[in-house]
């Protein structure tokens, strides 16, 4: 048994998008509106400068200042899991020392990036993190960008230590999903990562998501959870559906992470523009933005009918 509290990562964690003002410069204000936002409508919790919130385009220092906006603004009311991994080791563990200090309630990271490296090499590079607070920590495995397989062997491994809670899983093997849970035992949590297969991974032995798209729509990843608990599982089939087919449509913007904060634009939540080399939504795509932002809108209040 994990001698952490670890009921408190399961259900929705939405992957907060990157918040910047005019300029491009980290906006604490931005993050602590778009927090709130999320703590209103009770989303659990809140995963910061991971893939979608563009850690790995931000300066240590941006990243710090990110993170302590949203734990002033929601850091009593939600769960918040600080992404701490950079290429190097040394600004890993500086983020890690940080999440600490300003009370994050888990630290996560995927391996180092640009480099190939050995199991050996990871495992060392998240144990220097692992051991520089006495935070839980959530692996984040996710090989179609930074190239590193995961082997059952290490996760098994890592899984043996009591602050190893976790891993979230970007890839899209619900196999590997399955035995990823088997491998780690009960009270290890595995978080879907695809969020157009959050019901199969949740099916199969996710205990939650930590999901890009949430930001977008978290009304309806909270719906299918519930669905799912209650047991109705062809209604949360149909809701997966639905989110699947806007998930499609979002996914043929030049970037997701650009169309999704213009959404959230729309919606009076100003994040600025993702950073470069993401692009933003063409000035003569903003017409179809308008309408799938719309789209959502009343699927959202369709689900809480
Ligand atoms: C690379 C990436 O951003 N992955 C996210 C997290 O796993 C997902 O939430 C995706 O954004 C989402 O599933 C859309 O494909
Ligand atoms: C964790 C995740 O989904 C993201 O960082 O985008």
């Amino acid at each position: 048994m994990k001698s952490y509290n670890v009921d408190q990562f399961k259900g929705i964690t939405v992957a907060m998008y990157s918040c910047y003002d005019e300029k491009g410069e980290v906006s604490t204000e931005a993050a602590k509106k778009l927090a709130r936002h999320y703590a209103s409508i009770g989303v659990n919790g809140l995963y910061v400068g991971g893939s979608s919130g563009e850690g790995m385009l931000q300066s240590v220092e941006e990243r710090k200042q990110t993170l302590e906006a949203v734990m002033e603004e929601v850091g009593r009311e939600m769960t918040i899991i600080a992404h701490v991994g950079a290429p190097s080791t040394r600004d890993s563990v500086e983020l890690s020392k940080h999440a600490e200090q300003v009370g994050a309630h888990a630290i996560s990271a995927v391996p180092s990036i640009y480099y190939r490296l050995s199991p050996q090499s990871v495992k060392h590079h998240w144990q220097q993190m692992i051991d520089s607070t006495s935070l839980p920590f959530i692996i984040y495995h996710i090989p179609q960008t930074t190239g590193f397989q995961l082997s059952k062997a290490l996760l098994t491994k890592m899984a043996a230590q009591d602050k190893v809670i976790g891993v979230k899983i970007s890839a899209e093997s619900t196999f590997e999903l399955q035995q990823f849970k088997a491998a780690g035992g009960e009270d290890f949590l595995v978080f879907n990562g695809p969020d157009e297969q959050y019901l199969a991974g949740r099916s199969i032995g996710a205990d939650g998501g930590i999901g890009g798209t949430y930001g977008v729509m978290p009304e309806l990843f909270m719906k299918i959870e519930k669905c799912y608990v209650e047991g109705k599982m062809e209604e949360a089939r149909s809701w997966q559906f639905i989110v699947n087919d806007l998930i499609a449509e979002l996914l043929a913007f030049p970037s997701l992470y650009g169309a999704c904060k213009a959404i959230l634009k729309l919606r009076g939540l100003d994040t600025g523009e993702a950073r470069l080399p993401f692009l933003p939504v063409p000035e003569a795509d903003m017409g179809r933005l308008e309408s799938i932002n719309k789209k959502i809108i009343t699927y959202i209040s369709q689900a809480q009918d």
